[in-house]
């Protein structure tokens, strides 16, 4: 089932700057779902058209279905949002800003309660919930947010930026709880620059820079964009004539193959010519190199075109 639609999007601020600019894409359902891209580059802005909070200049978008500015009500019933600048009350505990949420989206108290202290208790904030949110850290607010966000255990989860701000143990409670809320069948639509964490977690992406859509699809597909090469590592007596590597250490070799099909043959070769392996691995292009390229490329394309 497609969770996200999005169809020639394009948002122009007054003022005429264009944020996003004729975008289309899909997201399936239980995907976590990764909109990456520099600043500036229209994430904040296809959130808030996709959660009813703007209203498109051109093009479609759909949530399951609904159209964002045509049924906010609807929408919201089914998507929880987390934003940098959640707005939350400060005079109220964290405990009561839950409860508070919960009781607009229609929950009976005892549940909101109930559901509140859950999920203080898997952000790690249950020592905090009794307090004011004035007293809360960049981080507490953040997990506070996320907390928000997920109280009536919505179908799709928009997340910008869940992981800035938080100390790299409270980022990997995070991470995991995603994770788990997509094989449970949540959608997660989560923008980030924190393109390590992204990788951990995101299984399709979507790569904005400069309000357009410069690829989207699994890291696979991204990677056969810039470049399908690999580099395997080497440990091994002897490196037959003819084979092309690089010594990198007493015994130890990189060699750059075009798919990994190639491996077996290079041990096959080593082996053949009375060599020994004690060691192979193989490195794929990460995904901040394959950001990088793609940012690049296109940064290249347009320079061309403006010669
Ligand atoms: N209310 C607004 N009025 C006019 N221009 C805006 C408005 N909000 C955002 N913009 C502009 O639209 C463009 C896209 O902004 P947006 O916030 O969507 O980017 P982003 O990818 O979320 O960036 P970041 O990673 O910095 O959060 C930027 O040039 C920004 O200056």
């Amino acid at each position: 089932m497609i969770a996200v639609l999005i169809e020639n999007l394009s948002k122009i601020y007054t003022g005429g700057n264009k944020a996003v600019n004729d975008i289309s894409l899909a997201v399936n359902q239980g995907e976590v779902f990764g909109f990456l891209g520099p600043n500036g580059a229209g994430k904040t802005t296809t959130i808030k058209l996709l959660c009813g909070m703007l209203t498109p200049s051109n093009g479609s978008c759909r949530v399951f279905d609904l159209d964002p500015a045509q049924n906010p009500e609807k929408l919201h019933q089914l998507s929880g949002v987390m934003t940098e600048h959640a707005q939350m009350y400060d005079h109220l505990t964290g405990l009561d800003n839950l409860i508070f949420f919960g009781t607009l989206f229609g929950m009976n108290m005892s549940e909101c309660k109930k559901r509140a202290n859950a999920l203080l208790n898997r952000l790690n904030l249950t020592y905090a919930g009794q307090r004011r949110l004035s007293t809360y850290s960049t981080g507490m607010r953040q997990r506070l947010s996320l907390a928000r966000a997920m109280l009536h255990s919505p179908k799709i989860l928009f997340l910008d930026e869940p992981t800035s701000g938080l100390d790299p143990e409270s980022a990997q409670n995070v991470n995991t709880l995603i994770q788990e809320l997509a094989a449970s069948g949540t959608t997660i639509f989560l923008c980030t620059h924190q393109l390590r964490y992204a990788q951990e977690i995101c299984t399709t992406y979507g790569l904005i820079s400069e309000g357009s859509l410069l690829a989207t699809g699994n890291i696979e597909k991204l990677r056969s964009m810039v470049s399908s090469k690999l580099t395997v590592r080497l440990k091994a007596s002897l490196i037959p004539n003819g084979m092309v590597y690089e010594k990198t250490g007493e015994d130890t070799y990189n060699i750059t193959v075009s798919s990994e099909d190639e491996i077996p043959l290079i041990i096959k070769g080593i082996v053949g010519a009375g060599g020994d392996v004690y060691h192979v691995s193989a490195d794929q292009i990460p995904l901040e190199e394959i950001y990088f390229s793609l940012i690049d490329m296109n940064n290249g394309k347009m320079e061309r075109e403006n010669l």
